[in-house]
């Protein structure tokens, strides 16, 4: 199957001369929930932005449903919506009719029933009839993602959907993604938050530096990176590790209390079982063992040496 979008070999040089983006090129797949994560001013909602049309590419190319995003803009804005990070409608208008005209904006008859069923799941019905600037943040960005949703897209970018939101608007925007998914709908977000990524991505792409470090299946990804870590409670502490245990990769913790074992999820024996005969056999004895699985945010730091 075709990828919904494609992008190829995307620069971007911004009239300062800055360039946010270096040769990027990635291919999305229809259905999937695809999470970008990078630091800030990695480049992220600058390629969002080429990809919707809002802003021109200084080269490369990107298709969205086979459309071209400079010359065919009209088919490719009908198929993508967009959740920004901040409001720009005018402030003055209500809430229906900002949803509305969203719809009309994109080229797609109106649809009362549509918007009414929209505004229902973002728990916005009963502020239609009020005026924007009469909302608070929260409900703001409700609005911004019934203006996305307004006119059924294939593609929904969310940028940054959860900075600064609370936990009921957090806990709204997953179902409705959630639903669109089982609906077919192509899903990218970015995000800062690597927790969101690992709950609801099915890939999950790395930006640093206009660069896309890598994008990949998160199952493969933790599969690939993620490491393990065996952690071993002694009844007596140890100042030194026995020579009979040189041989594999331990260090010690918490005053002599605790070993730590690394080990690569990934390699088909993990070691562990010889560990523990040999730490038997150096007269070392047990209180409790653990363990723990490396995390995305694990692998992220690893990648790009910083949190997001
Ligand atoms: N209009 C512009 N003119 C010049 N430079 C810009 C412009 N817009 C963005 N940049 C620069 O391009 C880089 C990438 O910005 P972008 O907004 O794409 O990053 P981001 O990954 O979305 O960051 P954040 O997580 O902070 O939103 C930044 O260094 C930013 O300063």
């Amino acid at each position: 199957m075709a990828p919904i979008v494609s992008v190829s070999n995307l620069v971007k040089t911004y009239a300062s001369g800055f360039q946010a983006l270096k040769d990027v090129s990635l291919e999305i797949e229809e259905g999937e929930i695809l999470a970008l994560l990078g630091p800030n001013g990695a480049g992220k909602t600058t390629l969002i932005s080429i990809i919707c049309g809002i802003v021109n590419p200084t080269s490369g190319e990107v298709k969205v449903g086979g459309y071209d995003v400079v010359r065919d803009f009209r088919e490719t804005r009908s198929i993508i919506g967009l959740v920004p990070q901040e409001l720009t409608t005018d402030q003055f208008e209500t809430v229906w009719n900002t949803v509305s005209f969203s719809r009309g904006l994109h080229g797609k008859k109106p649809d009362p029933a549509h918007i009414e069923r929209v505004l229902k799941d973002l728990s916005l019905y009963d502020k239609k009839d009020n005026m924007l600037r009469e909302l608070s943040g929260g409900m703001k960005r409700r609005v911004l993602i019934a203006k996305a949703l307004s006119h059924e897209p294939r593609i929904l970018f969310l940028d940054e959907p959860t900075a600064g939101v609370d936990v009921n608007l957090r806990k709204d925007m997953w179902q409705v993604v959630e639903k669109l998914r089982a609906t077919g709908v192509t899903i990218i977000l970015t995000t800062h938050y690597i927790e969101e990524a690992e709950e609801i991505a099915d890939r999950v792409g790395v930006i640093n530096g206009g660069k896309i470090l890598l994008i990949e299946q998160k199952t493969e990804l933790m599969k690939k990176l993620g490491r393990k870590e065996l952690r071993v409670d002694l009844q007596e502490p140890i100042s030194t590790i026995p020579e009979t245990l040189s041989g594999y990769e331990l260090t010690i913790e918490d005053e002599g209390h605790s070993l730590i074992y690394d080990y690569n999820t990934a390699s088909e024996r993990t070691g562990i079982t010889t560990l523990l005969t040999a730490l038997a056999e150096a007269g070392i004895r047990l209180k409790d063992i653990s363990t723990r699985q490396s995390s995305l945010e694990d692998i992220f730091v690893e990648l790009v040496g910083a949190r997001a």
